[in-house]
Formats: C-alpha cells, sequence, structure tokens
C-alpha cells in the first residue's frame, strides 16, 4: 500500500463501484484533491458523480480500489471509523434539502456542532452567523415545513459549513434554487471554503457551477476522461476548431 502525495488531503486509486442490482457506477476512478481545493465533479446524470462523492467520504466503501483523507487509509475503516470520521472532519450537501422535522432552523445548522462535542450556546452564535451569511438569518424559529423548498437548501448549506469542516462534499448543491438565486449561493460557498480553508468536491454537471472551481475532473460513464483542447487551426474550410474528450 503506497501513501498518497503530502499535499493531498483526498486521495483515491482504481475506484471500482457496482450497486447491488448489477449496475455499474465506478469503473477505475482515480484522482487527488489537495488541501484548499475546490474540485467540480462533472459529468451527464448517471456519470458516477453521486457515487464517487460517496466513496471519498467514507459513506459507502468502494469494493475495489483505495481511498486515503490525510495519511489515513479510509478503505481498511471499519463502519464506526468512518462514521466518526464523516463527523468530526467533513460536510456534506445533498442535491433534496433534508432536515430534521422536529428541530427549528437554527438547531438544525448547530446540530453537527453540537455532535461534535460544541457547546449549545457556541454552537447556536455560530449556526445564526452562517445562516445570515446565507440570508436565511430571519428564519431561525421556523420549522423546515415552514420554509420555501430553496430556504431549506440554504439551511442544509449554512448546517454544512458551520463546522468549518476539513472537507465539504457538495452534491449538486444549488439543484433546488432558482438560477437567480444559484450564483449567490454558490459564491457565498465558494468564498466561505476559501476563507476558511475549507477543501470542497463539488459534484455537478452544470458548466457554469463548475467554473467555479479552480480544477474540474469530468466522469463519464464511471471513468474519469481528460478533455484535449485541439490548437485553433484556420478556418479556411468553414470548418470549426473542436475538442476531444479521452
Ligand atoms: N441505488 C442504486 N441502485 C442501482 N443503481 C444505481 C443506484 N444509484 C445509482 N445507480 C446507477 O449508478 C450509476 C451512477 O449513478 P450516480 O447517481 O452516481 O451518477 P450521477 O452522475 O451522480 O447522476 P445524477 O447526476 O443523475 O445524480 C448510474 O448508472 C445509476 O443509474
Amino acid at each position: 500500500m503506497v501513501a498518497p502525495p503530502d499535499n493531498d488531503v483526498l486521495w483515491a486509486r482504481a475506484l471500482h463501484f457496482t450497486h447491488n442490482d448489477g449496475s455499474p457506477a465506478l469503473s477505475g476512478v482515480s484522482l487527488g484533491v489537495r488541501q484548499g481545493e475546490i474540485l467540480a465533479v462533472g459529468g451527464p446524470s448517471g456519470s458516477g458523480k453521486t457515487t464517487l462523492l460517496r466513496c471519498l467520504s467514507g459513506l459507502v466503501p468502494a469494493q475495489r480500489g483505495e481511498v486515503w483523507f490525510n495519511s489515513t487509509p479510509v478503505h481498511t475503516m471499519g463502519p464506526l471509523a468512518r462514521e466518526r470520521m464523516r463527523r468530526d472532519r467533513f460536510g456534506w450537501i445533498d442535491p433534496v434539502p433534508a432536515l430534521v422535522p422536529e428541530l427549528n432552523v437554527w438547531e438544525n445548522t448547530a446540530l453537527p456542532l453540537m455532535l461534535r462535542g460544541t457547546s449549545r450556546r457556541r454552537a447556536r452564535t455560530a449556526a445564526q452567523e452562517w445562516l445570515e451569511r446565507l440570508d436565511v438569518g430571519e428564519l431561525t424559529r421556523r420549522r423546515p415545513h415552514q420554509l420555501r423548498q430553496a430556504e431549506r437548501q440554504r439551511v442544509c448549506i449554512a448546517r454544512a459549513l458551520a463546522p468549518a469542516p476539513t472537507v465539504l462534499f457538495a452534491d449538486e448543491p444549488t439543484a433546488p434554487l432558482h438560477r437567480a438565486d444559484r450564483a449567490h449561493v454558490l459564491r457565498t460557498l465558494t468564498t466561505a471554503a476559501r476563507s476558511h480553508g475549507i477543501t470542497v468536491v463539488l459534484a455537478t454537471h452544470d458548466a457554469e457551477t463548475a467554473a467555479l472551481a479552480d480544477r474540474t475532473v469530468p466522469l463519464l460513464d464511471g471513468r474519469c476522461v481528460r478533455t484535449v483542447h485541439l490548437p485553433p487551426v484556420q478556418d479556411t474550410e468553414g470548418r470549426a476548431a473542436c475538442s476531444l474528450s479521452v
């Protein structure tokens, strides 16, 4: 087992994952994510983006291959150790907002901090700050069912950022937002990540979203593809320049 390069906070080698019904999702994906980097995982629907994020975060173990977080091999960890790592070091944003219905907005936002052992008072203060940054600071006492879908998603983003995770996994985080909201929320997310040194792995099929990242790894049918841009050619015969994905 060879340890990953020192400057990669997250590193995966030859990941394979097949779902229980036999659907292949990852077929030998290898990548490294540098400390503080915002990495977009691109690709069309069904290309394996969600599965890759789930394997990298230790939510599900890959059937073959290696995942390393800093110098720790995630692929050899048991379920409890992976759960603790996710609680203490990682954040997660789903495409569909999932909040605890019995808790109000600030309690939902403060929950990951309190699970890490932060006092209720400090967790509440941090939650309030992040809710304000995401323009939902006036909704703190409401329950999830009293919010619009877009507001619920902002709360989920505040909840993921509040503990300043080492790595934030964001799976199509702006999917439930209107186009007008999207840019603002994404900017808040990426600015917060950069100012707090949070590494972000962002799954998206949207080129505009991917453009906010430092780098994009495109997936296709569970494999990383490399985009090769050909040099511009003289368009003497009316042909357009093109790029190839290999
Ligand atoms: N629970 C499941 N059971 C069986 N097959 C699944 C399951 N979840 C995903 N798949 C299949 O695994 C492959 C990869 O899916 P995945 O959700 O990782 O892709 P994705 O790029 O995130 O797609 P999307 O953008 O639509 O979420 C697809 O062929 C998908 O149909």
